[in-house]
């Protein structure tokens, strides 16, 4: 997998994390989910749209990482492939007024990848979400809650995932939030 992640922003990696089905099962562990980042963690839609709606100047995508890899074994399980399967794995941060306030991993299947869905491989800078929310054939599933374990300062705490549904294929997207992001008091 091709990486452009230097040291100097290598807080901007994502820890371990546990997942739990919901915000409150996550909530009865570590009851931050019920604080500032809560909105972050619920807010349905795309989520671009929502971070695009908070800048005051400017939103982007900058891509850390991408290429084919090996999902961790829990990814492949949520995901029902073969653990040894390789998936194209994209590693971005979305970026508000020049500041990164989530990073986002998103794990794609090579099913996912047939047809018209060549095209997640030439995202590039261009947000995951504006295709998968103009395309009729993709559903959301359930919001999950994670927990994550930082193992560098800085690093997120909080995340949320869930799976996209195609045609006969799933991705699973990853949203981990920066302190950046809900310290900001302007919810
Ligand atoms: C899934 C969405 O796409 C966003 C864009 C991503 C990307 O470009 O890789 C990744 C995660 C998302 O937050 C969304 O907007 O909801």
């Amino acid at each position: 997998m091709q990486s452009r992640v230097s040291d100097i922003d290598s807080h901007l990696t994502i820890p371990p994390t546990d997942w739990y089905q919901s915000l409150t099962a996550a909530g009865l562990l570590n009851p931050a989910v019920h604080g500032p980042a809560r909105y972050w963690l619920q807010v349905e839609g795309s989520f671009t749209r929502a971070l695009q709606k908070q800048c005051s100047r400017s939103f982007h995508v900058e891509v850390r990482r991408e290429g084919f890899a090996t999902p961790t074994q829990e990814e492949a399980r949520r995901l029902r492939i073969p653990h040894r399967q390789h998936a194209w794995i994209r590693e971005v941060s979305l970026c508000g007024d020049n500041q990164p306030w989530v990073l986002a991993r998103t794990v794609i299947p090579l099913k996912c990848l047939e047809g018209e869905g060549r095209r997640l491989l030439h995202l590039g800078n261009r947000p995951l979400g504006a295709y998968l929310f103009t395309s009729p054939h993709w559903q959301r599933g359930p919001l999950e809650t994670g927990l994550c374990r930082p193992v560098i300062p800085g690093q997120p705490e909080l995340a949320r995932r869930s799976l996209f549904s195609g045609h006969n294929s799933s991705l699973l997207v990853g949203e981990y939030l920066l302190p950046a992001l809900f310290q900001r008091n302007t919810l």
